[in-house]
């Protein structure tokens, strides 16, 4: 009987990495969840206990990862549209999320799980609240999720439940599902999080050793009223908390100048770069190049469904690739490899996960996406990755396998109950009230 836990993927096409695309015969061999061997051509090792999955009409690729979200505002998808940042935060969201219930985060992050699966994303961020049914979820899912406690600190009752909440969150939670479910602390800004507040989360996260993602340097609102409170910008007052003398991802990054790129740069901070949801909130374009060139490791995000409104990292790679050519007047500023690598490899790194972490090479995880060289997006091909970057779309996904698990087998999904998550997300928000 064939060995279940050693899969060959026989595939038409094979993108290891950016730097490294095959277009014809390859392969990818992973033993449980993590990948075994790859490349070129037809596999010539011992194919004994193998089982064979052929799919030559398919190019392989690293799963997405989307390195900033909300994973269960997918419950408020386009329920407060075209209104900036403050607006649609304190009038629109914040009186939403006061409705919310364990139940509906549960339903609210599955469909966002099936949304993210079927659009090619293995690995995503999360920052919300009822954060273990957010896990939950999660795991359910079969996805890879980096979940955080969103940290709001208006109070100090606030601040005391949820530095409780994020130890006991990590307590239950942390590397379930074989490292699936990773835990981080996410206090939410610091124009929602006092000085003090950040402090105490800095010290909670050398701790518990667990990475801080945070918001960051969103709007000129922001950065004008931080220089009138601190004296300073977002970054440089998160600096002085002694934020960044812990792994942190900040999400956003729009309004930074070079002071800000550096600090940045020095602390080794990541940032999640989320242009839809920025360009939606008319928040502004993150100079992602300049981030680039001073060695931040730059990721892409669709941030949560009600700012963006959806989670196709398909169309954050496009964008990433096409915006900053027209901001800049310059068609080399980010190429198709380079876009690629922010939503691979560079994703991986911005969320904390290990070298070699979103490449199909040995040792990574098996997170792996299956796009049909059949439909019109790959016909024909000069440059398989450039097909990937400016042309394909979620609609060329087949099949997501994560950690070696098949989570969408030939582009249904076979982790979740679909036709359930579409009822009981109806029904809930049907009790909303706006
Ligand atoms: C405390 S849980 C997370 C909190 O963040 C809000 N949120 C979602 N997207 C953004 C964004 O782009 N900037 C700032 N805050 C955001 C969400 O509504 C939750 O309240
Ligand atoms: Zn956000």
């Amino acid at each position: 009987m064939a060995n279940e836990h050693r899969v060959l993927l026989e595939v038409g096409g094979l993108i290891r990495s950016a730097a490294d695309v095959i277009d014809g015969p390859s392969y990818v061999l992973w033993n449980g969840s993590t990948i075994e061997a790859s490349g070129g051509g037809v596999y010539d090792g011992d194919r004994t206990g193998l089982h064979v999955v052929r799919k030559m009409s398919s190019v392989a690729m690293p799963g997405l990862v989307n390195t900033h979200g909300h994973a269960a505002m997918t419950l408020f998808r386009s329920a407060g549209d075209d209104v900036p940042l403050q607006t649609w935060l304190t009038e629109k969201m914040f009186p939403l999320e006061q409705q919310l219930t364990a139940e509906a985060v549960y339903w609210g992050t599955q469909l966002a799980c099936w949304e993210m699966a079927v659009s090619g994303t293995t690995c995503f961020t999360d920052m919300y609240f009822y954060m273990e049914e957010s896990a939950r979820a999660t795991l359910d899912s079969g996805l890879r999720g980096i979940l955080s406690v969103g940290l709001l600190g208006f109070t100090e009752e606030m601040q005391k439940q949820g530095i409780a909440d994020s130890r006991s969150f990590k307590a239950g939670w942390h590397q379930r599902g074989d490292g699936r479910i990773q835990v981080t602390l996410g206090p939410h800004a610091p124009y929602t999080c006092p000085p003090a507040f950040l402090e105490q989360v800095t010290d909670l996260s050398a701790e518990l050793d667990l990475p801080i993602q945070i918001h960051l340097s969103e709007t000129a609102y922001e950065v004008e009223e931080s220089h009138r409170q601190h004296g300073k910008s977002p970054i440089a007052h998160v600096r002085d908390c002694g934020l960044f003398t812990r792994p942190v991802l900040a999400a956003h990054c729009v309004h930074v100048n070079a002071e800000d790129i550096k600090i940045m740069a020095e602390h080794d901070v990541r940032a999640a770069h989320n242009p839809q949801s920025n360009l939606k909130l008319g928040s502004g374009i993150a100079p992602a190049v300049a981030l680039r060139n001073a060695g931040i490791t730059v990721g892409l995000g669709t941030d949560g469904a009600a700012s963006n409104n959806n989670l196709d990292m398909f169309e954050e790679l496009r964008l990433a690739a096409l915006l900053h050519k027209g901001v800049l007047q310059d068609a080399t500023a980010v190429t198709a490899s380079e876009a690629f690598q922010m939503a691979t490899a560079d994703g991986a790194r911005a969320v904390f996960q290990p070298a070699g972490t979103g490449t199909l090479t040995p040792g990574a995880n098996a997170d792996v996406v299956l796009l049909n060289l059949d439909n019109p997006s790959f016909i024909p091909t000069y440059n398989l990755l450039s097909n990937v970057v400016y042309a394909a779309s979620a609609s060329d996904v087949t099949d997501v396998y994560v950690a070696g698990q098949p989570i969408v087998v030939n582009g249904e999904p076979v982790t979740m109950d679909t036709e359930q998550i579409r009822w009981q997300v109806r029904r809930i928000v049907g009790k909303f009230s706006r």
